[in-house]
């Protein structure tokens, strides 16, 4: 199932998309179901239960709207980093022994086609194409061999990120440069675990302004899903709608000569296996 928020008149609706891109608002055909997308997850059975109304949904229930994130309030934003080996290379970082973890908060949370506003203060903008993990069942020291029952689904994400305010940080935090408003876009749906099969062999890509820059492939991940979601849980209860951003491949602006920066009018597009595309504006603060 591909499941989205979409922002109608009767205010944020979760709509299952349809091969032909119609929205079929769920809350309309079982008036039992959340209207958000977070809490339908953490609602048991509630997958279950938005399928059974996505099949039987009268012609009525298409809604109209906006696309929003279709994770518009997640209760975290995880970020790992250095997940792939070619990316940690281009960056000259040592290759980690285990995740590098790194937050995001929710003023970051951006839909898709949504525009967003570059820092006026920043003058390195870079992109990174991250496939994001959706999570679905509450989870406190995970085994890897079940990590994948708490998965709920996947969407393409960018790793908005401001190198100048990243880099050479006091305390090298990179905490700054990973939070200014909209810097974390994701969408333009979310793929259910039980559709998407194993996403351990996807194609990443991104194109800023037409042009691929990014173009690996999650085969190359450093640490797994089941890995990463063991690592994690070790430390923090994983919750249905924290979303983790797994990392990004080689192509970054940073790493090119001369770099290729985020700048206004920018637009970029990120494909990712079968997720649909997610497209950002940027435009000048
Ligand atoms: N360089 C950098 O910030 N990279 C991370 O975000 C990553 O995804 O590897």
């Amino acid at each position: 199932m591909k499941l989205a928020t979409l922002h109608t008149a009767r205010g944020p609706r979760v709509v299952a998309m349809t091969d032909d891109d119609r929205h079929v608002d769920l809350n309309l055909v079982d008036s039992s179901l959340p209207t958000s997308l977070r809490a339908l997850l953490a609602l048991e059975g509630g997958l279950t239960r938005a399928a059974a109304a996505l099949a039987n949904a009268p012609d009525e229930a298409v809604a109209e709207g906006k696309l929003l994130a279709p994770i518009p309030d997640p209760g975290k934003v995880i970020c790992i980093g250095l997940n792939y080996r070619d990316h940690a290379e281009e960056t000259n970082s040592p290759i980690p022994s285990e995740p590098v973890v790194f937050g995001k908060f929710g003023n970051t949370i951006r839909g898709p086609e949504a525009t967003v506003t570059l820092p006026a203060v920043s003058e390195q903008v870079d992109y990174e194409a991250e496939l994001v993990v959706v999570i679905g069942r509450t989870g406190k020291n995970v085994a890897e061999a079940d990590a994948m029952n708490h998965v709920a689904g996947y969407m393409n994400g960018n790793d908005v990120s401001a190198r100048d305010w990243q880099k050479g940080r006091p305390g090298e935090q990179w905490l700054l440069g990973k939070t200014p408003d909209g810097f974390a876009p994701t969408g333009p749906f979310l793929l259910s675990a039980d559709e998407a099969g194993d996403p351990h062999d996807w194609p990443v890509k991104l194109e800023l302004n037409g042009r691929t820059m990014q173009d690996g492939s999650t085969a190359d991940f450093l640490f797994t899903l089941p890995q990463i979601v063991a690592h994690l849980t070790k430390i923090m209860t994983l919750e249905p709608g924290d979303l983790i951003f797994t990392g990004t491949p080689a192509g970054v602006g940073a790493a090119r000569k001369p770099p290729a920066w985020i700048t206004d009018g920018s637009e970029t597009a990120v494909t990712i296996g079968p997720l649909g595309t997610l497209r950002t504006r940027f435009v000048a603060e």
